[in-house]
């Protein structure tokens, strides 16, 4: 390994359940963790990755080799903690430089009490996810000059039970409602207002990440969110313009009383836009099936095709889980498509107006091609508004 870390380097192990090793450095947290291992292929964004709370119980390895470069910078986060289980990286560079970070990210790892690893062949890793799949492992630190055991590290992967069946959703959401009016920041301008909203939006918060509410507020909308158990009894008595189901971590299966309101709230007729979580409890809602991806798509460059358009988009991704497009019935359209493997990315409903994203087209930090979803869901609520 080249020498990468100032001062003396704590050792640290990763473990598959499948029994792999690989030895590392600690640049977090000293402990352990446990959680699904999966990669994610973005140049930039690591602190938005660490922060979307869809990664919670993940432990997210970045394939690119130096992480960390632009330090921290409050700005940045997309929820008030780190929710990924852990971080594995190649290379934790010397220096962080950007005009606005405060902190490195090691520094801001441990402060946030996450277990992390460093100088790992995260080639080689990414390899070994793509050939058999997402699989749990653990990440377990020793002490300066004593490397931690393997038996330990290997037994930490396999308590992990997997992601299947976990409803994360109301884990990770907010215990009560509030209220979000911030638009998107500008430099030398910092964060806006919406000033005078035109429409309210009622979001259902099952992990939502920061930048979705700011590009809603940024379209004039007011938008309440609601705790993920919220029913559509709640939702109503706001009289909202329109309801959004937010992206968010875990098994949408489980996720009965999530499926039960936008059920509801689908057939009032109310406008409604999903992403990712959010587009598979559409889904689930409409009478379809979800299924478990072999490694999912986590990344910033994954081409998606708009069917209407017929345009190539290239779009954020972060999912495990997937809708069945078998099972999509007839009152659903399809009208994205994954260009990676052909996969479900997009419906809308024919009969209500309703549509979804399975991936980010909030897309903090980009690419921004797929924004356009959010003046189509503006366009719904003024067509309603017009009626
Ligand atoms: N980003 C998300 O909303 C992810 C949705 C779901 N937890 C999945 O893994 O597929």
């Amino acid at each position: 390994m080249p020498p990468f870390f100032s001062g003396p380097a704590v050792p640290a192990i990763l473990a598959l359940a499948d029994g792999t090793i690989f030895k590392g450095i600690s640049i977090g947290a000293a402990g352990h963790t446990t959680g699904e291992v999966v990669f994610n292929t973005s140049i930039t964004g690591y602190q938005e990755i660490l922060t979307d709370p869809s990664y919670s119980r993940q432990i997210v390895t970045l394939t690119y080799p130096h992480i960390g470069n632009y330090g921290i910078n409050a700005e940045d986060v997309e929820a008030t903690k780190v929710h990924a289980a852990g971080l594995i990286i190649r290379d934790l560079p010397l220096l962080a430089s950007n005009f606005r970070s405060t902190q490195s990210l090691a520094d801001y790892l441990k402060a946030e009490n996450v277990v992390a690893i460093a100088g790992i062949d995260t080639r080689k890793l990414t390899r070994l996810l793509r050939e058999k799949g997402a699989q749990a492992g653990a990440i377990l630190t020793g002490t300066l000059g004593n490397e931690p055991s393997v038996q330990q590290a290997i037994e930490l992967a396999r308590s992990f039970p997997g992601l299947a069946g976990m409803d994360l959703a109301k884990v990770v959401t907010t215990k009560a409602p509030y209220e979000f009016t911030e638009t998107e920041w500008k430099l030398g301008e910092g964060y806006g207002k919406v000033d005078n909203p035109r429409f309210h939006v009622v979001a259902f918060d099952y992990g939502v990440k920061r930048n979705i509410l700011r590009m809603l507020a940024a379209r004039g909308c007011k938008v309440t969110v609601l705790p993920a158990q919220s029913t559509a009894a709640d939702a109503l008595a706001l009289n909202p313009d329109g309801i959004f189901l937010a992206n968010g971590p875990g098994d949408p299966e489980p996720c009965d009383y999530a499926i039960a309101a936008t059920r509801e709230l689908m057939a009032k007729k109310i406008p409604t836009f999903g992403i990712c979580l959010g587009h598979q409890i559409m889904a689930l809602a409409s009478g379809a099936r979800t299924l478990k991806m072999k490694f999912g798509h986590h990344g910033a460059n994954h081409p998606v095709q708009d069917l209407d358009s017929k345009q190539v988009l290239i779009t954020s991704q972060n999912h495990g889980f997937a809708v069945d497009a078998a099972t999509l019935p007839e009152n659903c359209r399809v009208t994205h498509v994954s260009l990676f493997d052909g996969s479900l990315q997009g419906f809308a409903r024919t009969d209500t107006p309703a549509f979804c994203f399975q991936g980010h087209p909030e897309a903090s930090p980009g690419p921004t091609d797929v924004s356009y979803l959010f003046d189509r869901f503006i366009s719904m609520m003024e067509a309603a508004e017009k009626k």
